[in-house]
């Protein structure tokens, strides 16, 4: 028998091993060199600790609150898609998961369990991610009835006006399967005779004309949700999410699944942060997979992290008890990691616990 998971990495193996090649290379891969794809990772492991000592630490306090939602630990559940090619109980399993581990949910656009099967199933926070179709009637839809489905947010992923060049997905021929949610409004499985077919959907149907002047407004005319934006790397977009009015930011470069050779996000989280200034909170994802992790993009200015991939491998290994392992031990490193480094709470965690790449060049030259 396997022995027990001792971190969130040894769910990737576990997951190697029960999925079909085609899913696990879907789930894992990133695109084109995958550059990005080992920085996001890498890029923390250059960042090193400045722990203080003697502080009192028997008690951790890690709850936070994202718009106004409190939650355990600044550790939340990124949107991926199609869940139900991990697990059978697909995003049922994982939305139960985040109401046990008292964390929030972002729902996919392309789950595989409806926006309602999600909803009636537990009572976790949820949010909805929202990609948008070139035919938007669509898409306003589905933001209706996550809103009357009691969806707390809409996170507007805008890093995809065309999906990736994923290679594992066009060797594979990675299958588009018909997604749920929008059964008789518009059909999902592509056939496509050559690559991804999944890659083909998102070509033929979302829409690439979308822009800062146009889509927030249209957005804020379908719905009252607050709107999360996500996908942003640079201090000059995070400025024009400001301006437009949204909620809330996330930065992230979708695990480096769309334009290779963007910077690991953990290297442009505090370029964001300082031109936000403190206006809307600032979330994170890409390449967390350690509580060390968690606790430098929240030094760097986050207000919570998002995880991705350690999700669906905790899914595909286990199902629901596999993605609250995943959230556990990502909590507990986390809750470890504020202990030996003399922050009871998250308020205690600063700038100066940490020390990045660009703190180190002045004294090296
Ligand atoms: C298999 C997979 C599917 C994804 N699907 C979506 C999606 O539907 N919508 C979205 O906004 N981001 C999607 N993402 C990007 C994640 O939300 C997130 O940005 C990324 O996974 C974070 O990096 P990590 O996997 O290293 O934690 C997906 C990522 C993966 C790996
Ligand atoms: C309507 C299907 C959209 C799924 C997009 C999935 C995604 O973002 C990914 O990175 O894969």
């Amino acid at each position: 028998m396997a022995s027990e998971p001792v971190n969130v990495n040894a769910f990737q193996e576990l997951a190697r091993q029960v999925l079909p090649k085609m899913y696990y290379d879907f789930y894992t891969g990133g695109a084109e060199d995958q550059f990005t794809l080992k920085e996001n990772v890498e890029a923390f492991r250059r960042i090193t600790l400045r722990p203080r000592v003697l502080v009192d630490v028997s008690r951790i306090d890690m709850s936070t609150t994202v718009l106004g939602y409190k939650i355990s630990a600044p550790i939340m559940i990124a949107p991926t898609s199609m869940h139900q090619l991990a697990h059978p109980e697909g995003e049922v399993a994982t939305a139960r998961a985040a109401a046990a581990s008292d964390t929030i949910m972002i729902l996919s656009y392309g789950s595989t369990c409806t926006v309602e099967e999600v909803a009636s199933s537990c009572n976790a926070v949820r949010f909805f991610q929202l990609y948008i179709y070139k035919r938007r009637d669509i898409s306003a839809q589905i933001v209706q009835r996550a809103e009357k489905n009691g969806y707390k947010a809409v996170v507007l992923t805008v890093d995809v006006p065309r999906p990736g060049k994923r290679e594992a997905d066009i060797k594979n021929k990675m299958v588009s399967p018909q997604l749920k949610n929008f059964e008789g409004l518009i059909s999902t499985a592509l056939d496509s005779d050559e690559g991804s077919s999944f890659e083909a959907f998102i070509r033929a149907s979302f829409d690439d004309s979308l822009c800062w002047e146009d889509v927030i407004g249209w957005l804020k005319s379908i719905t009252t949700l607050p709107i999360i934006i996500k996908g942003i790397l640079t201090h000059e977009d995070a400025r024009k999410a400001v301006e437009v009015g949204v909620a809330g930011i996330v930065v992230s470069n979708h695990g480096a699944r769309q334009l290779d050779y963007t910077p690991a996000t953990i290297s442009v989280l505090e370029e964001v942060v300082y031109a936000v200034g403190g206006k809307v909170p600032v979330l994170f994802d890409g390449g967390i997979r350690r509580g060390t992790d968690v606790f430098k993009a929240l030094a760097l200015g986050a207000q919570a992290v998002l995880v991705g991939r350690p999700v669906i491998y905790g899914l595909a290994a286990n199902g629901e008890d596999g993605v609250r392992k995943v959230i556990k031990m990502l909590k507990d490193e986390f809750e470890l990691t504020m202990a030996l480094s003399g922050c009871p709470s998250l308020k205690d965690i600063t700038r100066s616990h940490v020390r990045t790449e660009s703190d180190r060049l002045p004294s090296m030259l």
